[in-house]
């Protein structure tokens, strides 16, 4: 069991509850965030939750997890999904399993939101369940990871 989790979420995941809330609904971050956190202490464990609108505080979080004894990550990657190639390196290069969550179905969008840089590296892919798919991906990875 993962005893130590890290929510991770990118650029413009700060606004949500906010933005086109007919794409991404009307529940903020920190109501995420805040059960998330509860949903981890149900069962002993810890979470972490970052967002940043930055690549490079996302990368550097994800470096320092490793040293932090993380187990698993879970990251809403935003639009960097589609074009970092920096943050599925760092990923890898730490080599912690980690679950990509979209709020929304990318496949049901834009032809640019069909690709993901990081799918081919994750777990896991939890896409288009709104805010439910941050449930079901930590409670995969406090069983699993
Ligand atoms: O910022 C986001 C949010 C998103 O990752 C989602 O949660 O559905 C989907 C991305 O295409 C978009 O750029």
């Amino acid at each position: 069991m993962a005893k130590n989790i890290l929510l991770l979420n990118g650029p413009n995941l700060n606004l949500l509850g906010s933005r086109e809330p007919e794409v991404y609904g009307s529940t903020t971050l920190a109501d995420v965030e805040r059960a998330a956190m509860a949903q981890a202490s149900l069962v002993g464990a810890k979470l972490t939750a970052f967002q940043s609108n930055h690549e490079g505080a996302l990368i550097d979080r994800i470096q320092a997890a490793k040293q932090e004894g993380i187990d698993a990550i879970v990251i809403n990657p935003g639009g960097l999904t589609h074009s970092s190639v920096s943050l599925r390196d760092a990923l890898a290069g730490v080599a912690l399993p980690f679950v990509e969550v979209h709020v929304s179905n990318i496949h049901q969008r834009e032809t640019f939101r069909h690709h993901s840089y990081l799918s081919g590296i994750a777990v896991g892919v939890i896409c288009g369940l709104g805010v439910d798919g941050y449930t079901a991906a930590i409670a995969f990875a406090l069983k699993k990871l």
